[in-house]
């Protein structure tokens, strides 16, 4: 058993933010955690690496409970830049950890590699953007290569290309057998990295393979939009008008060609067509909704 996180309580005076949160990771998994700000994303993940107490409940670790210390050998936390240090370098950083866990000096140079940062290693930290430091984090999170990593938002503040290549990363990790808990905003990056997803709502879980949801959904340029809507809903196809030249045709496991046949053989021009992939996004819409004002921003 990788994690066991058992009927965890927590709560910030009388609020209470997290009730009887249980969910396991069985065998070596990427999972998500999501849920809106404010609903105790941070505050489970510093609980599960013992960071924080719960009031009350049970986590263990590879069999072990999270106290053990001998657990930080294997299982890596990566925090948000807060706990960097200004006016020390990345490669400080990386040398602390590698001096407290016994690490060689080519595992920072080769975990540094990996991640892309060896240009700035020896820069301050005050230097670093924002993206720099996630860079940074997550390379000091990998560096003992652990068997559990756990993440809070690895993607935040990070540009397209540079999120593309921590979702390779952490794919590749994960294939080399490490199992990754991560939470994220960013639900379009989470489904090209996961369909496992543990929702954060009014401080329980609801655990779910949002593969079950995941639809595809086809923007269709048409030359006679009401025809192609008639041909296709008399065939029971899921399809909506969106305007006088388009429809959206919604598929799960019909492969694509045998609707598009359908409308050429009814004589409809396809101008265009463009794909569309539902997943997460759509479900947190349904859990969360917008009607969900239990944790709405509240502006300072
Ligand atoms: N040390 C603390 N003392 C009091 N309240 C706290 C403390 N830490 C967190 N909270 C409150 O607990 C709730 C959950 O916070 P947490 O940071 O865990 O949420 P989150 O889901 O990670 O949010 P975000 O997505 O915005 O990062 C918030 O209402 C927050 O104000």
């Amino acid at each position: 058993m990788i994690l066991t996180v058992d009927n965890v309580n927590k709560s910030f005076g009388k609020e209470k933010i997290l009730k009887e949160v249980t969910f396991k990771i069985e065998r070596p998994s990427i999972i998500a955690l999501v849920g809106p700000n404010g609903s105790g994303k941070s505050t489970l993940l510093s609980i599960i690496t013992n960071l924080q107490r719960a009031d009350s409940g049970e986590i263990s670790i590879l069999d072990k409970e999270n106290t053990d210390v001998s657990l930080f050998r294997e299982v890596s936390f990566m925090q948000d830049n807060t706990v960097l240090y200004d006016y020390l370098t990345g490669y400080d950083h990386m040398q602390f950890i590698a001096d407290v866990q016994s690490l060689s000096k080519s595992q920072i140079v080769e975990t540094a590699e990996r991640i892309g940062i060896t240009r700035y290693l020896n820069k301050r930290i005050g230097k670093y953007s924002l993206g720099m430091k996630q860079h940074l984090l997550l390379a000091m999170a990998i560096l003992n290569k652990p068997k559990l990593l756990i993440l809070d938002e690895p993607l935040n503040g990070l540009d397209p290309t540079s999120a593309i290549k921590v979702r390779n990363l952490l794919l590749e990790l994960h294939k080399e057998g490490t199992s990754v808990l991560l939470s994220s905003h960013n639900l379009s990056e989470i489904d090209r990295i996961t369909s496992e997803i543990l929702f954060l709502k009014k401080g329980a879980i609801i655990k779910e393979d949002i593969s079950q949801y995941e639809r595809i959904c086809y923007h269709l340029t048409v030359n006679d939009v009401s025809d192609a809507h008639k041909q296709l809903t008399k065939e029971l196809y899921e399809v909506e008008i969106i305007s006088n030249q388009k429809i959206s045709l919604f598929l799960k496991d019909t492969p694509l060609h045998i609707p598009l046949s359908l409308l050429m053989q009814s004589g409809t021009k396809i101008v265009e067509m463009e794909k569309i992939i539902f997943g997460s996004e759509d479900r947190y819409q349904n859990i969360f909704g917008e009607k969900d004002a239990d944790h709405e921003d509240i502006p300072i």
